[in-house]
């Protein structure tokens, strides 16, 4: 049964002092570090990529969670590799050939996800796709900001994939806060990607133990 695990989106930190806020979430419980690389082409949006990934990796032992919102998926694989990144999630809408790039990705010794965007039905990712891949990722909002708001029709992906796939890794990310992971817990997500509510949140130790109790409660039902 897939554990709960909690990753902080740092889109939504003050990158002004990432070291600390990175770890002040580590302190507070988080598993992963979500790191969002945009290059201004997949999204109308840039963020970070190699050089802050790199700079972040001696401050931490987290596991790094790289979204890769990026229009070549299999150009960055051996940069973000090198800086550090443990988790390559790549889009599915930026490749004609996931499993080459999955290939790729495991190849330069990171883990495989595979996200989709809320318009790509989850048949994109089920067969060779959902088999190769370590983590399924279902966005709850058009990548390219935080902030938005969740998309709950997008959570039945996540139940079809849960259903199938009884030990996939399933991710969700957007909008993820106290009011919304209830949907994504029962529909069997088990990682949950969140960047306003808890860097916005008062005590962010609270939110990540709620959000962790409410998948391990929800993973039950799926005991094999
Ligand atoms: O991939 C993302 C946006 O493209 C972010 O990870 C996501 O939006 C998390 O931020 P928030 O919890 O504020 O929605
Ligand atoms: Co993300």
């Amino acid at each position: 049964m897939p554990k709960a695990i909690i990753a902080p989106s740092v889109l939504a930190c003050d990158f002004a002092n990432l070291q600390a806020e990175a770890t002040r979430m580590v302190k507070n419980g988080a598993d992963w570090l979500h790191l969002d690389v945009m290059d201004g082409h997949f999204v109308p949006n840039i963020t970070m990529g190699a050089p802050i990934i790199k700079c972040l990796r001696p401050c931490t032992e987290a596991f790094f969670d790289c979204h890769m919102m990026v229009a070549d998926p299999a150009r960055w694989v051996e940069d973000i590799a090198q800086a550090g990144g443990n988790m390559y999630t790549f889009h599915i809408e930026a490749t004609k050939d996931p499993v080459s790039v999955i290939h790729l990705i495991h190849k330069h010794g990171m883990k495989a996800g595979v996200a989709l965007k809320p318009g790509t039905p989850v048949e994109a990712a089920l067969g060779d796709v959902a088999e190769l891949a370590d983590m399924i990722l279902i966005m709850t909002v058009e990548p390219g900001f935080g902030g938005q708001k969740y998309k709950e029709e997008c959570v039945a992906k996540a139940l079809t994939l849960r259903q199938r796939y009884p030990h996939l890794d399933i991710e969700v990310d957007g909008g993820l806060a106290l009011d919304t992971i209830d949907s994504s817990a029962q529909a069997g997500a088990n990682v949950i990607v969140a960047g306003t509510s808890l860097f916005g949140a008062p005590n962010p130790h609270e939110v990540i133990t709620t959000f962790r109790n409410k998948v391990n409660e929800a993973q039950k039902q799926w005991i094999q």
